[in-house]
């Protein structure tokens, strides 16, 4: 396995390309298996979250081929085989198996999904959904069974704006009978990626990133070609690592609109932040006050960048709050960041973050943006170098990130364990 080693203290400069979403690309594969002729989707991210979902796709007899950043899946010859084990545990995302199966083949035998393991993450909501439209589910030794002789709309009221919950229920319902209401559905802007490839499929879906969704279900979809949308957690990661060091960087190929809660607290921070139409320039200063964060569901600040913000937060004078109101425990990056000289404490759902300057270390990625956040910094350590385990957590999120990072002038490199 990889470690990642950075010697740090070089402001980031340049441009930096960000990729297709990841989140939105492992719901719209599932999605494209709804369809029985050809999708082809582009600007596909190259993260082994997606080279993962691709296999399982495959092995339900999906015809795949990659090529650069599109891909092409033809679901024709596709079955609805069982999955308890195997790959679909190496990701949360393939939950949405079970809503696009149950859609396309009124059942699904699917794993409880794995990912990023910093808490319990339930899928109660996603079953009260299935529920709803008339499946029977049964969990038989952590495998989840649906099972409905015929989907028939209904109005489902989620009890937590959940992302996965909204999009397993959007992707059932787009086959039941009538109309199906989601209230208190997630306004992540992945959600509406999902429902403009669903309706370009066929799919009649309103009101996807407002609290209410309608589906009216369709008897069959088709094929269509559908481009991704950027990654704005990349996008915000490399927001945070250009103001951590202080640089100049153009985030080139981002919609700025999805990245208002993170351009606001930068602004805050003292950092400057210019908005042009799909990029956006970060100019680091030379000191930072401490702010709060909270960490919100969409339009709020994003849960996925708590853990690099908080390394940025450890940049600046003064005592910075930052508190997650989606996950009440995804802290594993502050043991890490303390064993880089940090002074961080945990109280409750809040990271207490006292600035000062870090030094270099060897440190643990224990799950995806945890690493996120020791790569960010590690980029601000200029004594020693910075070793990172863990890094194939990190490969789920950020293509390329050794190149990425290198172009932009940070002394970076992988080394076998
Ligand atoms: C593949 C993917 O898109 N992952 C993202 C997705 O995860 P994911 O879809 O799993 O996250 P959810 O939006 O469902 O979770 C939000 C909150 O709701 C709770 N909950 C969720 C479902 C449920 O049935 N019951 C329940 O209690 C969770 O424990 C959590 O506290 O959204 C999260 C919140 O923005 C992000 O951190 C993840 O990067
Ligand atoms: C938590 C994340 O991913 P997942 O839900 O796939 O584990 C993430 O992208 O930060």
């Amino acid at each position: 396995m990889d470690k990642l080693m950075i010697r740090g203290g070089r402001p980031l400069r340049g441009t930096v390309s960000i990729s297709g979403a990841k989140n939105s690309a492992v719901a719209l594969l599932p999605a494209a298996i709804l369809a029985e002729s050809e999708v082809v989707l582009d600007n596909l991210p190259h993260l082994s979250d997606v080279a993962v979902y691709a296999d399982l796709l495959e092995q339900l007899g999906a015809g795949i081929s990659w090529n650069g950043e599109t891909m092409r899946i033809d679901s024709s010859s596709l079955n609805s085989i069982p999955m308890p084990n195997g790959k679909v545990k190496l990701l949360r995302a393939s939950y949405y198996l079970m809503g696009a199966l149950l859609g396309r083949f009124g059942e699904a035998t699917i794993g409880l999904p794995g990912g990023c393991n910093f808490e319990p993450r339930p899928i109660d909501q996603h079953i009260k959904g299935f529920e709803a439209l008339g499946a029977q589910v049964s969990n038989d030794q952590g495998s989840i069974r649906i099972v409905a002789k015929e989907l028939r709309g209904a109005k489902i009221y989620l009890d937590v704006s959940s992302v996965g919950a909204t999009i397993n229920i959007m992707l059932a319902a787009s086959r039941a009978k009538g109309l199906t209401t989601i209230e208190n559905a997630a306004k992540e802007p992945e959600i509406i990626d999902v429902a403009t490839l669903l309706n370009a499929m066929g799919a009649k879906i309103k009101g996807a990133g407002t609290e209410t969704i309608r589906i009216e279900g369709v008897d069959g979809l088709h094929g269509c070609r559908h481009s991704i949308i950027p990654d704005r957690i990349q996008a915000g990661t490399y927001m945070i690592a250009a103001a951590a060091t202080r640089g100049d960087v153009l985030i080139d190929g981002v919609i700025p609109k999805h990245m208002e809660a993170i351009t606001a607290k930068l602004l805050e921070l003292g950092v400057h932040v210019e908005e042009m139409d799909e990029a956006i320039r970060i100019v680091g200063a030379p000191r930072y006050e401490a702010v709060d964060v909270k960490a919100l569901v969409y339009p709020g600040f994003a849960t996925d960048l708590q853990s690099p913000m908080t390394s940025l937060l450890t940049q600046a004078s003064g005592v910075s709050i930052l508190t997650d109101y989606v996950y009440s425990n995804r802290f594993k990056h502050v043991p890490e960041l303390v064993r880089m000289g940090a002074n961080i404490r945990v109280e409750g759902r809040s990271a207490i973050i006292e600035g000062n300057q870090l030094n270099s270390a060897k440190v643990k990625a224990a799950d995806l943006r945890a690493g996120a956040a020791l790569v960010v910094a590690a980029l601000t350590v200029a004594d020693g170098i910075t070793e990172i385990t863990g890094v194939d957590y990190i490969d789920r999120g950020y293509d390329n990130l050794v190149e990425k990072l290198r172009a932009l002038g940070a002394d970076v490199w992988r080394e076998k364990d």
